[in-house]
């Protein structure tokens, strides 16, 4: 039996999640994973399809329990805290939650009722304070002018930014993003990647996770790196150290050459 985590290890850290498994009838979708965030870092996570990376930022978002191990999150037990109150303090961005926001929504609204935990609400009064708070985090991610759209009428990366908006709305102490770079075009990726950069590099701006399958969309400024294959951690820690063409090659399986040019990375079959 490991140790019972005495509170003061808590302090730092956002994330701990020591010795986490998640099955589903025989699969393990996360098996063995030993993983800490701290309040200052930026993670990016990487991995093949399949590999359990979405599963890994539901417990993160308190979306999920593990099947075995333990997960704090926040300074809080996951099962011992209500989760209705744990997650206002985390922003998560996936393409399911894309997908649930009604089309009709006004943009403004689709980042205002993140603050009352509501999607699709766009009838609610809400304070201008949060209304003014929402214009700022939409000029923010350079959407300002969309604000009196709706959302079914905004671009695949319009959308994407909005949603990223809408998920420091609540002022989170921990941001996920689950593949937010995903479907857009090359102007849109790099666009959104010098945005999370900023937002990366900004010390006042919450703990990250980013979740991707390309080592390109990685925002400069990013701290730490977790490569995960099969449901198991294959490396994880600082990101100079992990992101290797030897440490990628294992996790696709696959003989790959990574470059570095200035600050971005690069990834290609040898
Ligand atoms: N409820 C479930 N029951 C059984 N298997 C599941 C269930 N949910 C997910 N899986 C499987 O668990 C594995 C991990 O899924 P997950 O979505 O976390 O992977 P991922 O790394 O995010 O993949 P992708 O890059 O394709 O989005 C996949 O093989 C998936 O099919």
């Amino acid at each position: 039996m490991s140790e019972p985590i005495q509170p003061s290890e808590l302090d730092d850290l956002v994330v701990k999640m020591a010795a986490v498994g998640v099955r589903r009838g025989k699969n393990d979708l996360l098996a063995d994973l030993d993983w800490n965030v701290e309040l200052d870092e930026r993670w990016v996570v990487l991995g093949p399809n399949g590999a359990g990376k979405t599963t890994l930022l539901r417990l993160a978002a308190a979306e999920l329990h593990p099947t075995t191990g333990s997960v704090h999150l926040l300074g809080e037990k996951l099962g011992r805290v209500d989760i209705f109150e744990l997650r206002p303090r985390i922003g998560f961005t996936s393409a399911a939650i894309a997908g649930r926001v009604p089309g009709e929504e006004m943009v403004r609204d689709v980042v205002v009722s993140a603050g009352y935990a509501v999607l699709g609400r766009w009838r609610e009064v809400y304070d201008t304070l949060d209304t003014e708070r929402a214009d700022e985090l939409l000029a923010a991610l350079g959407i300002g002018h969309l604000a009196e759209r709706t959302f079914g009428t905004l671009s695949e990366g319009e959308r994407k930014r909005a949603l990223i908006a809408r998920s420091l709305m609540t002022d989170p102490e921990m941001l996920l993003l689950d593949e937010p770079a995903a479907g857009l075009d090359l102007g849109g990726r790099e666009d959104l990647v010098a945005r999370l950069s900023a937002l990366a590099l900004d010390p006042e701006a919450p703990a990250m996770v980013l979740v991707t399958h390309h080592v390109e969309e990685i925002p400069p400024g990013f701290t730490h790196a977790l490569l995960l294959r099969e449901g198991r951690a294959v490396v994880s820690g600082l990101i100079e150290d992990v992101v290797t063409s030897e440490n990628l090659s294992k996790t696709f399986d696959q003989d790959l050459l990574l470059q570095r040019s200035g600050d971005r990375y690069f990834a290609r079959r040898r």
